[in-house]
């Protein structure tokens, strides 16, 4: 790795939290201000009934906030979804892109994730374009050849760290409890950093590369010590303000 970026602890609430959940996110909150966001960028993911209260309850205090998916579109006649714009209305500053669990459940394609991406940028948000093999693929020996593929048709051109986050998040790995070994995450994000950089030139040392999976405060500090893991997108571990907070210490 050429350059040290700023880790981000970003977690994933999924369709998980009430209104009650705002009081761990002031917790986190409290220990953003109180210092941790100095050396740590802290995001959290709520449902999107809970971006706006989030952001509110977050205000300025380093904990920012992010949604969970957008439509391509800015507005229209597309019931049920959200847009990037309103999703940055409504104070986030993230929006996570083709989640596995996106992928799977809606038959998310590369070019749409790519789309989305795009509409995130067109609304000033920075977009977490997430991928990852499945376990048959990983069996398979196939693991870079896909993740390579999904970088191709999901990140769009243009791409920088300003306004690009890519999380490498294994299907398997997802809430499971299992993790890769140190050796397959290294070997993954160091893949991932040449394919970027291949791509879009050196800049691309400043893309934020994420790993996700069963990320919890006994296993942060190893995961997050491998070379080109500049941070994690968190999903259970992400729900209570002491786990998210131990794991984002790690990074610190
Ligand atoms: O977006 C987060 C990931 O899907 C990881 O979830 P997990 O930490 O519960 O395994």
């Amino acid at each position: 790795m050429t350059e040290k970026n700023t880790p981000l602890i970003a977690g994933n609430w999924k369709m998980n939290g009430l209104a009650t959940a705002l009081g761990e996110l002031r917790s986190m909150a409290e220990a953003a201000a109180g210092g941790l966001a100095a050396s740590v960028d802290l995001a959290i993911c709520p449902p999107a009934t809970l971006v706006a209260a989030a952001a509110a309850a977050a205000g300025d205090s380093g904990l920012s906030i992010g949604g969970q998916d957008c439509h391509t579109a800015a507005s229209g006649a597309h019931t049920g979804d959200i847009s990037a714009e309103m999703l940055a209305d409504s104070g986030a500053r993230w929006v996570i892109v083709g989640h596995s669990e996106r992928r799977a459940d809606h038959g998310e394609s590369d070019a749409l994730v790519r789309a989305k991406a795009e509409a995130a940028w067109r609304a000033g948000l920075i977009a977490i374009v997430c991928v990852g093999e499945t376990e048959a693929e990983r069996k398979a020996g196939k693991a870079l050849d896909v993740v390579g593929a999904q970088l191709a048709g999901s990140v769009p051109d243009g791409a920088d760290g300003a306004r690009l986050v890519v999380a490498y998040e294994p299907v398997w790995a997802i809430g499971t409890g299992l993790t890769p070994t140190v050796d397959d995450v290294a070997e993954m994000h160091s893949y991932m950093r040449k394919d970027l950089q291949g791509r879009f030139g050196p800049s691309a040392a400043s893309i934020r590369l994420l790993y996700g999976g069963s990320v919890k405060p006994g296993n942060a500090g190893e995961l997050l010590s491998v070379d080109n893991v500049d941070g994690a997108l968190v999903g259970g571990a992400s729900l209570k303000a002491s786990d998210f907070l131990a794991i984002a210490k790690a990074a610190g």
